[in-house]
């Protein structure tokens, strides 16, 4: 098992190559950081912090008050007292730049504020929640952006005043859908992911998925979106003023230039200072963008899933809930599943399925694609794709009928009662968090955990699926470990409330061939150890021969066999069974059933 860890070398753990990368050391984490290591990146966080201090502290280091004249001292130059010298009504320049830094940048701060507000949480809901909301939001963003802004802050000056922060406030709402478009687009992305449906699986509300997943993928390019948005609000800020839009008898950068464009005859030099602080606080603001994203685009990259589940399980529309008493832990009778068409018909996908898993047992469901193996292991977790519902039959799980069952309840019995192991491995880990982090989510949710408790606990699993060096892989990032350690991280997962059944799907198809047997074998030692019972969704006849006490063979939504492994695999009696057999090339004899390592090196 340890051939499958990471090497380790002086400069850091040699990480396995994400889907499609390759391998590298680890990085060194923070975005910070990397952005002040930029040497862009660093001159503009220093030129913005030297702006900010300086406005922040004008009341300190002004000369004088911004609106305080002396009509004797117009147009003087530099002197010892005033560095920059005074304007045309006498007041101090310099005192009016600090000052005036104080309004136009508060301004765009408040637009900023505004368009944050208004455009992250519609997107955000929008994204992941789509339906009639999306539709309205998505209507009302593209009648905002149709309307010319500057006309409208026109027509806003005109009807509620010369006011620069009504104006602010005002361009804020105009410049929210920029926002709103950017984190939509993103999350409805994101929704996609399997990680997210993992946590979805791992019963964590959707809340808490949007908290913990979406939003540490949004937050980059909202950084980078204030960075360029805040550019645009000091521009248009100051072009109001300078146009005369604005109150007039406040100091800001605009209404500076305006003064000192009316005067650039007498004495030129009076638009640079306002100008200075427009192009330097501007410049720092665009470059700091860019060293932003820079430094995110250096991060690993989100390996992308081929598959999509997006949402949760719908009701049943008639469920015949038999009450025959079974001792199975996972009893499924007469299931069928459908799914709306766009003419209004369903199409029904599962024909009546008959299965159980009994504690202790292994079940393979085994068949071609699309027989409908998936969508009877969704349908007993309550995760069927947008459209699919359960229309018939029953699904008991320890005694408790799933089917019909309501979204909470689905919740609880994914958390506690069932266990989730999904194939793509690497997909079901979000790439943001560390091991550890993923791990004690869930256990902190669902077993209301102290944080010290929850980390005992992920370890405890972690040695449970037999990860050495636990306490190092719980500190590590997804892309830090193979896929072989991912498949176990996930297992340790599955496996953290402690539940009764497993359901597994294709839990080894993304992995080599020795891998393969790793795991299969954890599995089979988890089921031994501790009584689960488990449900095998694969495609490998292999797989079932290895690790199955019992199999059910699966053909176009139909259960057509099912028995011991012995009975199946050995004297098949169904024609298509005979025909997947006869499909298997690897004519190499399968292990004998199952041994634990040690035992089986005894014995070659
Ligand atoms: N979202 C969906 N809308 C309509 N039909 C679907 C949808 N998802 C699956 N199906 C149909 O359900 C049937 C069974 O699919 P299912 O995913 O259960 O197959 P499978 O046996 O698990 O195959 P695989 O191993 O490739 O996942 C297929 O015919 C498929 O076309």
């Amino acid at each position: 098992m340890s051939e499958n860890l990471p090497a380790t070398t002086a400069a850091g753990p040699i990480v396995a190559p994400p889907p499609g990368g390759r391998a590298s050391p680890v990085r060194p984490r923070g975005t910070l950081r990397r952005v002040l290591r930029n040497p862009l990146g660093a001159i503009s966080a220093a030129l913005l912090l030297i702006i900010v201090l300086a406005v922040v502290l004008a009341p300190l280091i002004a000369p004088q008050a911004p609106g305080a004249s002396s009509l004797a001292d117009a147009f003087n130059g530099p002197s010892a007292g005033h560095p920059l010298g005074m304007d045309s009504a006498g007041r101090d320049i310099l005192s009016r730049v600090l000052y005036g830094g104080r309004n136009t940048l508060g301004g765009a701060l408040l637009a900023l504020a505004i368009a944050l507000a208004l455009g992250v949480p519609s997107g955000l809901f929008a994204g992941y929640c789509g339906g009639w909301f999306d539709s309205v939001a998505n209507w009302t963003v593209n009648l905002v952006m149709a309307l010319p802004a500057m006309v409208v802050l026109l027509a806003s000056r005109a009807i509620l005043g010369p006011n620069v922060w009504v104006l602010m406030i005002v361009l804020g709402v105009l410049v929210a859908p920029s926002f709103f478009r950017l984190v939509r687009g993103i999350v409805a992305n994101v929704r996609g992911e399997l990680y997210v449906d993992a946590a979805k699986v791992s019963g964590l509300s959707d809340a808490r998925i949007v908290a913990r997943h979406v939003l540490t993928v949004v937050r980059g390019p909202i950084i980078i979106q204030v960075a360029l948005v805040s550019g645009i609000a000091i521009a248009l800020q100051a072009g109001l003023e300078f146009l005369g839009v604005g109150s007039g008898s406040t100091a800001t950068w605009g209404a500076m230039l305006n003064e000192a464009f009316q005067n650039i005859q007498r004495v030129p030099m009076l638009i640079l200072w306002p100008g200075l602080a427009l192009g330097l606080t501007n410049c720092a603001l665009v470059l700091m963008a860019g060293a932003v994203r820079d430094a995110l685009e250096e991060q690993a990259p989100r390996p992308r899933s081929a598959r999509r589940y997006p949402a949760p399980a719908a009701g049943v529309e008639e469920t015949a809930r038999t009450q025959t008493p079974r001792a199975a832990l996972l009893s499924v009778r007469g299931l069928a599943v459908a799914y709306a068409q766009p003419d209004g018909t369903d199409k029904e996908v599962v024909h009546g399925v008959d299965l159980d898993v009994h504690p202790g047992e292994i079940v393979g469901l085994v068949g071609e694609s699309g027989s409908g193996k998936s969508q009877t292991a969704f349908s007993i977790l309550g995760i069927l794709p947008q459209g699919g519902r359960v229309t018939r039959g029953s699904i008991t799980v320890n005694g408790q009928e799933a089917a019909g069952m309501s979204e909470r309840d689905h919740r609880a019995l994914r958390g506690r009662t069932a266990g989730y192991v999904p194939q793509e491995p690497m997909s079901n880990l979000d790439p943001a968090f560390t091991i550890g982090s993923q791990l004690m989510e869930p256990i902190r949710h669902h077993l209301g955990l102290s944080r010290k408790e929850a980390a005992a606990r992920a370890l405890e699993l972690l040695r449970l699926v037999e990860i050495p060096d636990p306490e190092r892989t719980l500190r590590l990032y997804p892309h830090e470990i193979s896929g072989g350690m991912a498949q176990r991280v996930l297992i340790a997962g599955a496996m953290s409330c402690d539940p009764e059944l497993l359901i597994a799907d294709e839990p080894t198809t993304a992995l080599d061939v020795r891998v393969q047997a790793e795991v299969l074998d954890l599995l089979r030692r988890l089921q031994k150890e501790r009584g689960l019972g488990v449900l095998l969704v694969t495609h490998n006849l292999g797989v079932v021969a290895d690790v199955c006490d019992r199999v059910a063979v699966m053909n176009s939504g139909r259960i057509v066999e099912s028995g011991t492994t012995e009975q199946v695999l050995g004297q098949p009696e169904d024609p298509y069974t005979r025909t997947l057999l006869a499909a298997v090339l690897d004519d190499a004899p399968t292990r004998a059933p199952w041994q634990n390592r040690a035992a089986r090196t005894a014995t070659a």
